[in-house]
């Protein structure tokens, strides 16, 4: 069973022969055109409670870099934007390019950014685990940053120092007392619309909050990234971990709404 990934034979155009939902009518991501975006004046802004966080571990599953964290309460939560109930934490990771010229998965009247972070959560007020939520069209909320490259960010810099522990697939270290508010920008405008994960089983679960601010990250940092595999230790062939991104989906009349001006 050959698994899917970013490659020539298994990559975004290939999903939809092992995932029909490739083809569906809320598919992430998407090009955000921001004229086409409609000012929502009754969304509320986004309120973001990562300071009981616990973090657990950093790891390498083959596709990203992610930091799990413990949700097994509502400590650490994200409430407000357009969102009914306050969402739990579960993960965040990153998508990257071989180059800045790409390496979001949005992108933002045709531009790419050098990469994207995204911080999931799961709607653990309606649902009784991730895996249920997951699936349910109002399960999951997505908050997505873009990355640029510019000055060091320090916040960032205990991430890419311990990238080295996890070069390889299914590499897992202690990753703990990591609090991801530290990765936003200040401003926290966004754009919201209704979509799915942006990696098989591509679940159209997801109310994704795209910030308009990125991070701000060095080349160096950047760099780092790019020195991860997609592949495990054993493996002869080495593939480089980048461009573990899909390209922007049909919006199929969905509206984006924007929390700002
Ligand atoms: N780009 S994205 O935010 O859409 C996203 C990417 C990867 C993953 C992941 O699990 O690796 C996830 S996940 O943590 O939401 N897991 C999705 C796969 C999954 C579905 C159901 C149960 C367990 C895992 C999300
Ligand atoms: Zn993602």
């Amino acid at each position: 069973h050959h698994c899917w990934g970013y490659g020539e034979e298994n990559g975004p155009s290939d999903w939809y022969k092992d995932y029909s939902l490739a083809n569906g009518d809320r598919q992430s991501p998407i090009d955000i055109q921001s004229e086409q975006t409609v000012y929502n004046s009754s969304l509320k802004p986004i309120w973001v409670s990562y300071d009981a966080c616990t973090s657990l571990s950093i790891c390498n599953n083959g596709h990203s870099v992610m930091v799990e964290y413990e949700d097994c309460d509502d400590k650490t939560v994200i409430r407000g934007g357009p969102l009914e109930f306050p969402y739990r934490l579960k993960q965040f990771h990153f998508h990257w390019g071989g180059k800045d010229s790409r390496g979001s998965e949005h992108t933002v009247n045709g531009k790419s950014y050098p990469g994207e972070l995204h911080l999931v959560h799961w709607n653990a007020a309606k649902y009784k685990s991730f895996d249920e939520a997951a699936s349910a069209p109002d399960g999951l909320a997505v908050l997505g940053v873009f990355l640029e490259t510019g000055e060091k960010h320090s916040v960032l810099h205990r991430l890419t120092d311990a990238l080295y522990m996890v070069r390889f697939k299914e590499t897992k270290a202690q990753f703990k007392d990591f609090n991801p508010s530290g990765l936003l920008p200040d401003c926290l405008d966004y754009w919201t619309y209704r979509g799915s994960l942006t990696t098989p089983p591509l679940h159209e679960s997801v109310t994704w909050l795209m910030l308009k601010e990125p991070l701000y990250l060095s080349e160096k940092q950047m760099e780092k990234f790019r020195t991860l595999f997609f592949s495990g230790e054993e493996e002869g062939l080495r593939t480089r971990m980048m461009d573990n991104f899909r390209p922007p989906q049909p919006l199929k009349g969905r509206t984006v709404e924007a929390s700002f001006r």
